[in-house]
């Protein structure tokens, strides 16, 4: 899937971004790409895209080097940036027709119930479409593309609070085996339940690469009027506390799902970091 080894980055005549950094990702996985403003989320995303060349090392979708931007590789790949643009002069039926052609798995019964649920239509000319529907259009395009890598840039921020969760429906269990898709967002909240594994960047750099499952597996995300001795990390609320800690410590608090506001404010704070990953030993190149 995507590979990326010991590469840098930067922008012309800027400090370095990115140094010796390296990410394998899984196929079959929706990934949350998460960091603070800056951390360089979109950065990683154009790379994966293709549309940044990496100073050294390699970026990677299965053995193209993604800033060959070879047909064999675009036509497997829907990057949706944070700022959607599109051709305002189309219509969205006419629109459609260019990624019908251009993705040979596009499922167009697919997309159109996903437009029907983002209330647009066929005739509906872009220009007259708003920017969150514009971003919608390319939502349902990209789940309908049947590509194997989706990169989607803040694919929540301009859309209205029904068309969030909309999104979060029509993305849940949408995603086939061999496809991949990685949300990059600073709205934790947006892909609570929806994502199997997290990455946080910071500063350029993987603090942490997990999957949601494996958090479960080493540590308990809970709350309680106090935090037992021993949390790793604890946040006061008015009603108590909101804590992790690691499973050996808990007595008998088997705690809820990973809390990845908390999780993102722990690594952060760099009390957890590292990779918790399941299988990926077994897939890695
Ligand atoms: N085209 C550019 N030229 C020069 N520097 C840039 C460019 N784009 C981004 N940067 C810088 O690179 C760093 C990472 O930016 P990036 O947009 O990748 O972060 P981000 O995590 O996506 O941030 P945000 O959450 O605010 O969208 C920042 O310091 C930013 O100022």
């Amino acid at each position: 899937m995507v590979t990326i080894e010991k590469m840098d980055f930067s922008y012309p005549k800027k400090p370095t971004i990115c140094r010796g950094l390296n990410l394998f990702l899984e196929q079959g996985k929706i990934i949350g790409l998460l960091g603070l403003n800056g951390a360089g989320k979109s950065t990683l995303m154009r790379l994966m895209a293709g549309l940044l060349k990496p100073k050294a090392g390699a970026v990677k979708f299965d053995n193209h080097a993604t800033f060959e931007r070879e047909v064999a590789f675009l036509n497997q790949m829907v990057f949706i940036p944070e700022k959607v643009s599109v051709p305002e002069f189309l219509k969205v039926k006419d629109y459609v027709i260019v990624y019908k052609d251009f993705y040979e798995g596009f499922d167009i019964g697919r997309l159109e119930e996903l437009l029907v649920q983002f209330k647009i239509t066929g005739n509906q000319r872009i220009s007259n479409l708003s920017f969150g529907q514009q971003k919608k259009l390319q939502i349902a395009i990209g789940l309908s593309s049947g590509a194997k890598l989706l990169l989607f840039d803040e694919p929540t921020n301009g859309l209205d609070i029904p068309s969030k969760s909309t999104f979060r429906k029509v993305l849940s269990g949408s995603l086939q085996e061999d496809q991949t898709m990685v949300i990059s967002t600073h709205q934790v909240k947006d892909i609570e339940n929806l994502v199997d594994q997290v990455i946080v960047l910071d500063e350029g750099m993987i603090k942490l690469h997990a999957d949601l499952a494996e958090l479960e597996n080493e540590f308990v995300f809970s709350q309680a009027a106090k935090a037992p001795e021993g949390a790793i990390y604890v946040e006061s609320h008015l009603l108590g506390a909101h804590y992790i800690i690691g499973q050996s410590e808990s007595v008998g608090d088997s705690g809820g799902s990973p809390d990845l506001e908390l999780l993102f404010n722990a690594v952060i704070e760099g009390k957890i970091s590292g990779e918790f990953l399941t299988n990926q030993k077994l897939v890695k190149p």
